[in-house]
């Protein structure tokens, strides 16, 4: 060996014959010397070896030992070899060192993944060993032999492929994996412990129109922002996953009642998010919904306890948006409805099943039809007709409301030019539009495409869109309007007094007519304000030039007090029901030339 290597061991050492380490030790050593084969090998390999005797002090060092250690052969030769090579687990707790257990049971052994080695000035590392006992041809105990090699790196490459396989890599949250790895584990110790557990699933409301008005890189920096205030509002120990688009599932572990616990946090939840978020210098504004369950209530297993949360989620969604709703087991039944309708609504997108009614709308002061509403109707085989206002938004959280309201949009102005070519028509015929058609990307070209391939005129053809949806726009949308506006084709805002737009901002939108939302034509002689009300949109309304329709006419006494407002036209029970088209036709198109 050479003298690198084998340089004397501390005086007073083990490894030091006069010491009295015993024969072990002597002889140990003599091999070393003697071993010149050995020597080379062990010099030329990149794996540390450290050679102990019997008391665990290093009488040997090769050369990749020396360079890990960092430290030359006379300042290791004859250290204990535990506070040379202090080892510790990957949380950098104390890890039981190899070479005194191998002295103590004379059998090989290895250190566990993620061990640490802890230099003794401080640096760490990782590395693999494995750790042998040293016997002379009689079977006596000589030693320890420790082999082990710096894997640092390839742990470094190892843990961050497990991280990027166990988190989301938009906000760096757990993902489903992850949670539900966690949720498993957790639910064993509730289950043993007795101990709350909850789990709050959280949906953005209106993130889409986030991401279709200003783009995906607003959307994702929106997503993060979301991401690090849902952390703020829970404790370290409980989990913020993404479980993909704007959906969000947090699992809280509580010592007292999780409902209390989880009502406490989805309220934390909804004010923390409700703060405007800074996006690209710009204050962007988004509200949720939570949908809340509870071990073991409402569910012992992860999935179900996820799904039913989820179930709440969507009536909490349904029932308004912004707001946190707990599972409750009817609400299964309703779910597995709603996936039958979902179900079923493919089927009838696909054909045969859907059809248009039309309502008539009267010119209040000549009695003359000026139009006719479309609105959608749904025989299920099953479950016979199904509400409009449940199927669309079905249609809606679940992407086929692009498909429907092309369906319903082509279907009627089809009927037009029909009823055209009969020689009688309606002057014109109004769909409705929702806010995540009129928002979805394809939206102009799919009103572009109906027009060219159904051959109405534009101006047949009226766009019925909600007050509510016209409040949210933006400038970029209210640009949409107006492209749609300078196709011809003319514009309602439906609903109207239900969104509280500002009366300087009714002049802002690209509309022509504005119906008045039938809450308050039923309030008309029921008390004071309803009038009030009708009387003030119908006056102010028609000073900025829009036309007015009233909605929901039901008897006689509003008819008469819309008239005495002078207000334009007038919908509803009491001039007419929807009508299938043949009954709409033989009813109202006799008589009228096209
Ligand atoms: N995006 C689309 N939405 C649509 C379409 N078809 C309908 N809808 C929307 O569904 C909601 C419920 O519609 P519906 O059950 O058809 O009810 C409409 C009328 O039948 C009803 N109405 C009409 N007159 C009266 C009346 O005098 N009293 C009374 N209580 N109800 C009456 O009102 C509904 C019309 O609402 P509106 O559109 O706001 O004018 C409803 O929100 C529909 O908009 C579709 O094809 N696409």
């Amino acid at each position: 060996m050479n003298d690198r290597i084998t340089a004397a061991p501390a005086p007073g050492t083990a490894a030091d014959p006069g010491a009295g380490s015993g024969a072990g030790g002597a002889t140990l050593q003599q091999a070393h010397v003697d071993s010149n084969f050995a020597d080379l090998t062990l010099g030329a390999i990149s794996d540390a070896v450290l050679i102990t005797d019997i008391h665990g002090l290093i009488t040997y060092c090769n050369p990749a030992g020396c360079a890990l250690l960092d430290r030359g052969p006379g300042e290791i030769l004859g250290w204990p070899v535990t506070e040379l090579v202090m080892l510790m687990t990957a949380e950098l707790d104390p890890q039981p060192h190899p070479v005194p257990a191998v002295l103590r049971t004379g059998r090989p052994t290895r250190l566990p993944a993620g061990t640490i080695l802890v230099r003794p000035d401080g640096v760490e590392f990782a590395i693999e060993d494995s750790t042998s006992p040293i016997v002379d041809q009689q079977g006596t105990l000589l030693g320890a032999v420790m082999v082990f090699h710096d894997v640092t790196t390839t742990r470094q490459t190892m843990l961050k492929m497990t991280h990027q396989a166990t988190h989301d890599f938009l906000t760096d949250l757990p993902n489903r994996a992850l949670l539900d790895s966690r949720l498993a584990h957790e639910l064993d110790l509730a289950a043993r412990h007795a101990a709350g557990l909850a789990v709050l699933y959280v949906d953005l409301d209106n993130f889409k129109h986030v991401n279709d008005s200003l783009g995906h890189r607003a959307g994702d920096r929106l997503l993060r922002s979301v991401a690090g205030r849902l952390c703020q509002c829970v404790r370290k120990s409980d989990t913020v996953s993404r479980f993909g688009g704007d959906e969000f599932v947090l699992l809280l572990t509580t010592e007292g009642n999780a409902a209390h616990a989880a009502a406490a946090i989805a309220g934390k939840i909804l004010t923390t998010l409700a703060e405007p978020h800074q996006v690209d210098g710009q204050a962007l504004h988004t509200g949720a919904s939570i949908g809340i369950s509870i071990f073991p209530d409402d569910g012992i297993e992860g999935e179900t306890l996820v799904r039913n949360a989820d179930t709440a989620l969507y009536l909490a969604k349904s029932g308004g948006k912004n707001a946190f709703r707990f599972f409750e087991p009817h609400m299964n039944a309703d779910a597995v409805q709603r996936q039958q309708l979902q179900d079923g609504l493919r089927v009838a997108l696909a054909g045969g099943q859907l059809a248009l009614h039309y309502q008539p709308k009267f010119d209040l002061r000549s009695g003359r039809l000026t139009g006719s509403e479309a609105l959608v109707r749904w025989h299920h085989p099953q479950l016979g007709n199904v509400s409009p206002a449940r199927f669309i938004a079905i249609a809606e959280d679940f992407g086929m409301i692009g498909a429907l309201g092309r369906w319903v949009r082509d279907t009627a102005c089809r009927q037009m030019v029909a009823w055209e070519q009969g020689g009688a028509a309606p002057s014109q015929v109004a769909v409705n539009v929702s806010a995540q058609e009129l928002h979805g990307a394809g939206f102009e070209d799919g009103l572009r495409q109906t027009l060219y391939e159904t051959g109405i005129a534009p101006e047949r053809l009226q766009l019925e869109i909600t007050e509510g949806v016209l409040l949210r726009e933006t400038d970029a949308a209210l640009a949409k309007l107006r492209r749609v506006r300078d196709m011809g084709v003319s514009l309602a805002i439906d609903d109207f007094g239900t969104g509280y737009s500002s009366l300087s901002y009714l002049r802002r939108l690209p509309v022509d007519i504005i119906k008045i939302d039938q809450s308050f034509i039923h309030d008309i002689g029921q008390d004071q304000a309803g009038g009030v009300i009708v009387r003030a949109v119908i006056g102010i309304g028609q000073s900025l030039g829009r036309r007015i329709v009233a909605e929901g006419v039901e008897d006689s006494s509003q008819l008469d007090f819309l008239r005495e407002q002078d207000c334009d036209e007038g919908q509803g029970y009491w001039f007419s029901a929807a009508l299938p088209p043949k009954e709409f036709a033989s009813r109202y198109c006799q008589g009228l030339a096209v």
